[in-house]
């Protein structure tokens, strides 16, 4: 498989980086972490901005190794960074054509595709001056999507904006990420952003690499601090199976079970991804007479971790069997206790609350 291979090791100033992980080369890997954690340091040098020991290879090209070292210029990077760093001189089609290789071969990213991606049509022949915050985000994206990057490399693109921009550019980027066969890093303190865009994730804390992997793996492990976290949640990427028109409801599959929430029409048999907080999953050890509560599936619990807080984490996996897809239910040690919960444990888990959060279909 083509991958992301990074092992740095090595001192900038006084901080210390060890990081080191494998990803595939296709998609969003987020690289995720409290601030200070290395996160920009580790994209740095995959850059060649830092010069570590270690090594990087994209997709089975060697960028550095003990032999080799490439100069920025020499890697097919894009890289998109807080503030969106555009010419002012230069109109937006400039800024554009900026560092445009020329014509190039049938896999290019061509022009009237990353305008069209991302919406910026009408900003053309416009300054820069004039281009709100978001405006100006989206330009520097596309800019750095037509140097034909094999890799883009996203800095906290979002951080320097307000939430509404936020809002308006989050679905830009899940089109990027369905349309386009590029792999994506994309460094973020903000876990909503990561639940919605990341495929993989690298888990930084100190300058190493706590995990790495696919998003719905590391969040469930409890032996990480994400599923203990306050705002604990699974990612569940789920298929479309049908929508009722006369309730507004849809029903999604995801191995072991279906969950129905309340959604504009969605074709049957797309992909979407929804996201289950821990604090929403309630558990009860017998069918659950009437509610109000429209999922309720049957599960396993599989593990259980208690916490400082007088609760317990409990990491459950849906089917009779257990073997479905895996959700974290919060609860309190007194319930748990009242209940006989255990591991092993056939229960029903009660979702009050499950959010669609990608609407873009990701490339198959
Ligand atoms: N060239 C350098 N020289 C000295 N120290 C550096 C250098 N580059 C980074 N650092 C230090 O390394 C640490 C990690 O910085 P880095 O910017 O990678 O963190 P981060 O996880 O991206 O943080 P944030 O989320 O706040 O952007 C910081 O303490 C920073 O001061």
């Amino acid at each position: 498989m083509s991958t992301v291979k990074v092992d740095f090791h090595g001192t900038l100033g006084r901080f210390e980086l060890n990081a080191r992980f494998e990803v595939p080369a296709r998609g969003v890997t987020a690289i995720f972490g409290p601030s200070g954690c290395g996160k920009t340091a580790v994209m740095r040098s995959i850059a060649g901005l830092n010069r570590l020991d270690g090594r990087c290879s994209v997709a089975g090209d060697v960028w550095q190794d003990e032999k080799t070292f490439l100069p920025v210029h020499r890697r097919p990077i894009g890289y998109v960074f807080q503030e969106a760093n555009l010419f002012p001189h230069l109109s937006v089609r400039r800024n554009l054509m900026y560092g445009h290789p020329g014509p190039t071969g049938p896999t290019a990213i061509g022009f009237d595709e990353v305008v069209s991606l991302l919406g910026i049509a009408k900003l053309l022949e416009r300054s820069p001056r004039h281009l709100s915050g978001g405006e100006r985000q989206r330009v520097a994206i596309g800019r750095a999507l037509l140097s034909q990057p094999k890799l883009l490399l996203m800095d906290e693109p979002l951080s320097a904006l307000d939430q509404m921009t936020k809002d308006e550019i989050l679905p830009y980027l899940e089109r990027l990420h369905a349309a386009l066969d590029l792999p994506i890093l994309y460094i973020s303190h903000d876990i909503a952003e990561v639940e919605r865009l990341a495929d993989q994730l690298v888990l930084m804390r100190n300058g190493s690499v706590l995990a790495s992997g696919p998003l719905s793996v590391l969040q469930a492990d409890l032996t990480l601090p994400l599923a203990l976290s306050r705002d604990a949640a699974v990612s569940l990427d789920a298929t479309v199976l049908k929508h009722d028109a006369i309730d507004g409801m849809v029903t999604l599959a995801v191995p072991g079970g279906h969950f129905v929430l309340p959604a504009e029409p969605l074709a049957s048999g797309t992909r979407r991804r929804l996201r289950v907080l821990a604090d929403d999953v309630s558990l009860a050890v017998e069918t659950p007479s009437r509610s109000t509560i429209v999922n309720v599936l049957r599960a396993k619990i599989l593990e259980i971790r208690s916490q400082s807080d007088h609760r317990v984490t409990a990491l459950l996996g849906l089917g009779e069997d257990g073997q479905g897809a895996r959700l974290l239910s919060r609860v309190t040690q007194r319930s748990w206790n009242e209940l006989g919960l255990r591991a092993g444990l056939a229960v029903y888990a009660q979702v009050k609350g499950v959010a669609l959060v990608r609407r873009e279909e990701p490339v198959a």
